[in-house]
């Protein structure tokens, strides 16, 4: 079990079923290649925590608030590696293969930030040659957008190629149909567990309180799409017809060894956003992402080097008033590090489709019908561990 990216410093969250019950979602556990079926577990061991661990979603468990989220963590823990605990647990493990993954949590309100300096800079050259590379506003806030929470899907769910109007600036009018430049973007998502007040923002110290976990997440993406309507409120469908979660949740504390500093900062920060200051838990995670298409590593993004923190992005996200809920969900914004094998989107490392990738299928700009993106990562766990992130994949299908 030592060398396994799900062991019990782990332990991730997700909903299965059973094809002999598809009607009755259960919350499991993940362990091994194995998943723990936590209601029956808990009910078994005379659990406190039965009656959360027993619902149709983790959004119960999530809003319990973190002392909840810890106290469940220790049992789960003692069940699975406890001598005396074992045979019972035993009794309550499927096979991964024999249970289908659902989405984990209803999905509250979806925001999509902005994080990466490599990606932002790319993506400026890209999209907007004759300015500067980052707005100046950049390194003073986390930038960010609201998203499409109704369609945020489970890994594996099929994406239709989304049509649109596209313009390039060679024609005079736009065309209307399928997008011919889909892309992806390899992020981390934040999961909201603990709500909070109207009013209240929640500072850089409240992150733990709040979070309740880490997925994967692929931010499809219609470049041709996005381009011509994003000026000047933002994406909107470019990016809002799909967006892929991980089936399994990491829970935050499975991720402290993995905690690092972020990269220097080249601006002081206003007080709300400033985490130089002294009792200020480092916000970085040392998260090291693959891409993979059709089987072929495309790039290794390393999440160590987002400039703007989860911690920071959620204190700026309420700093307005504007309250939490159960089930909201936050990403990243596109992870892409200073090397060209490091970028997270197909709009970087083909720069804009300028410069085709040769892999063995074939040269590639974006996304051909048929093809299937993975996103992988782990973290460094205690001891020389590894911790690993539930993979996000997806294939893309053609629009009738
Ligand atoms: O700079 C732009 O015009 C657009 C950038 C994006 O694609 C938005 C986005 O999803 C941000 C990200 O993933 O980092
Ligand atoms: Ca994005
Ligand atoms: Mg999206």
């Amino acid at each position: 079990m030592s060398d396994t990216l799900f062991g019990p410093d782990n332990l991730p969250y997700g909903l299965f079923t059973t094809p002999d019950a598809p009607g009755h979602r259960r919350l499991g556990v993940r362990f091994g290649d194995d998943v723990l079926d936590l209601g029956a577990a808990a009910a078994a061991f005379g659990s406190l925590h039965t009656e959360v661990l027993r619902a149709p979603s983790l959004n119960a468990l999530m809003a319990a608030g973190r002392p909840v989220w810890q106290a469940v963590r220790a049992e789960v823990r003692a069940w699975l590696t406890d001598e005396t605990h074992r045979e019972t647990a035993a009794r309550h493990l499927l096979p991964l293969p024999q249970v289908r993954l659902h989405l984990p949590f209803e999905v509250a309100d979806y925001v999509d930030f902005y994080a990466s300096e490599h990606h932002a800079t790319n993506v400026g050259r890209i999209f907007r040659p004759d300015s500067e590379a980052l707005t100046p506003n950049w390194k003073h806030l986390p930038i960010g957008y609201h998203g499409r929470a109704g369609t945020v899907v489970v890994s594996g769910t099929p994406v239709t190629r989304p049509r649109g109007q596209r313009k390039p600036p060679s024609e005079p009018v736009p065309a209307f149909g399928p997008s011919q430049r889909l892309d992806i973007e390899a992020e981390v998502g934040f999961v909201v567990g603990t709500p909070s007040t109207m009013g209240t923002p929640v500072g850089l110290a409240g992150f733990r309180e709040h979070v309740f976990g880490v997925t994967l997440l692929n931010d499809w993406s219609a470049r041709d799409i996005q381009a011509w309507e994003y000026v000047p409120l933002g994406p909107f469908l470019g990016k809002s017809f799909a967006t892929t979660v991980s089936p399994w949740i990491t829970p935050l504390d499975a991720l402290d060894a993995a905690r690092v500093a972020p990269p220097p900062r080249d601006f002081p920060l206003l007080p709300y956003l400033d985490d130089s200051a002294g009792g200020i838990e480092p916000g970085g995670y040392d998260l090291r992402m693959t891409v993979r298409l059709n089987g072929h590593t495309l790039a290794e993004p390393p999440f160590s080097t987002m400039y703007w923190t989860a911690a920071q992005q959620l204190a700026h996200m309420t700093v307005n008033g504007a309250s939490l809920r159960t089930g909201d969900l936050y990403a990243s914004g596109t992870v892409s590090g200073a090397e060209p094998a490091q970028r997270g989107s197909l709009l970087e490392l083909t720069w804009g489709g300028r410069e085709p990738l040769e892999l063995p299928d074939g040269k590639r700009t974006f996304l051909e019908d048929g093809d299937e993106v993975t996103l992988t990562a782990w973290a460094p766990g205690p001891g020389g561990t590894r911790v690993g992130l539930g993979d996000v994949t997806g294939r893309v299908t053609p629009v009738e």
